[in-house]
């Protein structure tokens, strides 16, 4: 039995966490779900390095918001290299799932990409773990989480 660490943000405006749940429950079995809530993206590292060390998880989903103010974009970059560290001090991966809030352009459509982000990666997190051979056979096919795929590129 693997375990999921699932750790997301009160600051969020969509209920990722819930989705990336749903997502992984819909594509398969052999995995428990540990979830931590948190109130920032900047207190997903300790969040996720907590459920790696003292939980035992096996890989980490950090789902954030950053706002659209350059104090939200700078606090985005502190937690990506926060996760980053935790990810190379613990061997482990963290697959971060941030939705910056001005890369919708209504409420509508950040729900939207907001669920569909953190669906396409818990789908990830599950290959990571259980059929890393579906990354491989998807490598270099220019894949997207959330909008449109840009597909792959070829050389003449
Ligand atoms: C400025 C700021 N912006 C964001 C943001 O855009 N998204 C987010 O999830 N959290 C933000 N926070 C809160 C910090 O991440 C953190 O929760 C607090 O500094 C408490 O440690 C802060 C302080």
């Amino acid at each position: 039995m693997k375990l999921i660490g699932i750790a997301d943000t009160t600051f969020a405006r969509y209920d990722m966490g819930k989705a990336a749940i749903d997502e992984l429950e819909r594509t398969g079995t052999g995995f428990r779900i540990i979830r931590v809530t948190v109130p920032g993206m900047k207190d997903l590292p300790v969040a996720c390095k907590k459920l790696i060390e003292e939980q035992h998880c096996d890989i980490c989903m950090a789902l954030g918001m950053p706002g659209p103010m350059p104090k939200d974009k700078m606090c985005a970059d502190e937690a990506s290299n926060g996760l980053i560290r935790a990810q190379l001090m613990t061997n482990t991966h963290i697959i971060e799932v941030f939705v910056h809030e001005d890369e919708a352009k209504s409420d509508s459509e950040l729900a939207w990409l907001a669920d569909r982000r953190a669906r396409e990666h818990a789908v990830n997190v599950y290959d990571l773990l259980f059929r890393p051979e579906r990354l491989t056979q998807r490598a270099g096919t220019g894949l997207r989480q959330g909008f449109e795929d840009k597909g792959p590129v070829y050389k003449q």
